[in-house]
């Protein structure tokens, strides 16, 4: 890829990121707009190939001058989340970077998920996401500071036929909030990235019904978002520029969230109003 950011070359010498789901998609070009701007990346998520491949890729550009090696982590298990931070800490003396950037749902009407599938969609994006906040602080962050981002979602009307991720994205939106304010004292700037409808091939794979192109109507740009108008809006938030910035989420999304939704409710009688009609009682 040939990588090119706004932002000023070795912005980011001698800092140290760890991007979950570094290897794919958004999480892939977050890695590569940090590591072209100078920081050293650990990418993890759950597939070592799809990990090892990815930063082969990466480190074979000489654009990137940061190096990006990368840690096997499922963050549904805390012993992985936990083994990542410490490796990290001992690999690179530090953490000042984490992008809670892995997640993932399933296309699903809500009365149809099972309990086993809503557990794996809440686990991976709200529990995964706390997680590795609590365990890059109890590694490095909660005595040295550092700056950590979380990437949710376009939920702010709910979220349907993704309830299960619309709830997870919500909650990791709060517990952006309440972070903010917990460890402040502490030197850690906490903030969230809200993208609209993002393609990516490895995104578009994921999904049986082409969603994508279906969510294009619903753009008020007239077209879908790319990654690196994400992965912008990540560095600025880790960079210094946005060092007044703590507990926000900023909405990428082109005004998706203003305008309409996926779901089209068809005209029904099944809401009547309620009237003094004492027949009724
Ligand atoms: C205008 C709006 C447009 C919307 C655009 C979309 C916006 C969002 C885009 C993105 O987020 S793109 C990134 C997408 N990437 C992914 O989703 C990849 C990651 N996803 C997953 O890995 C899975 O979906 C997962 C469930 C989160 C985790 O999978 P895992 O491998 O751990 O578990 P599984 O064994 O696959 O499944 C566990 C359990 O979950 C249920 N389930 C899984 N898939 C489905 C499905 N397609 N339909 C119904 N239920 C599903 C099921 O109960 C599974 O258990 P078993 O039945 O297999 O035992
Ligand atoms: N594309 C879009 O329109 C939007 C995307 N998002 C969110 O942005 C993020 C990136 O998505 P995108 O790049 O589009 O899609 P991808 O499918 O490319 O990225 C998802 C990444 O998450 C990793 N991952 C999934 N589950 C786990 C897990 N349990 N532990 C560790 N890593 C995991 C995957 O790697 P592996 O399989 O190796 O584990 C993969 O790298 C996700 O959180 C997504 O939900 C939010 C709104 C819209």
């Amino acid at each position: 890829m040939n990588v090119c950011s706004v932002f000023k070359l070795n912005l980011f010498a001698g800092k140290v990121a760890i991007v979950t789901g570094g290897g794919t998609g958004i999480g892939a070009t977050i890695t590569q707009e940090l590591a072209h701007l100078g920081c050293d990346v650990v990418i993890a998520s759950r597939s070592e190939e799809k990990l090892r491949h990815a930063a082969e890729k990466f480190n074979s550009n000489p654009k990137l001058t940061g190096k990006v090696s990368y840690i096997p982590c499922n963050v549904r298990k805390e012993d992985q989340v936990k083994n990542l931070m410490h490796t990290v800490v001992k690999q690179f003396g530090k953490i000042d970077f984490l992008v809670n950037n892995s997640g993932g749902q399933f296309f699903c009407p809500a009365e149809e998920i099972s309990k086993k599938g809503w557990n794996a969609v809440i686990d991976t994006n709200l529990t995964g996401t706390f997680l590795c906040c609590q365990h890059a602080f109890q590694s490095w962050m909660g005595e040295n500071g550092g700056t950590i981002v979380n990437i949710i979602a376009n939920m702010w009307r709910g979220f349907p036929v993704f309830c299960h991720t619309g709830a997870a994205r919500s909650a990791v939106d709060n517990l952006t909030k309440t972070l903010a304010l917990e460890w402040a004292d502490k030197g850690i700037r906490i903030n969230s990235v809200a993208p609209g409808t993002i393609y990516s091939e490895t995104a578009a794979a994921n999904y049986p019904r082409d969603i994508f192109s279906e969510a294009i109507k619903l753009q008020p740009t007239g077209r879908l978002g790319g990654p690196e108008e994400i992965s912008g809006i990540v560095c600025f938030l880790l960079s210094p520029a946005a060092a007044f910035l703590t507990g926000e989420t900023v909405k990428v999304d082109g005004a998706e969230s203003l305008y309409k939704c996926l779901l089209q409710i068809p005209m029904h009688n099944q809401l009547p109003a309620w009237k003094w009609d004492k027949s009724k009682l």
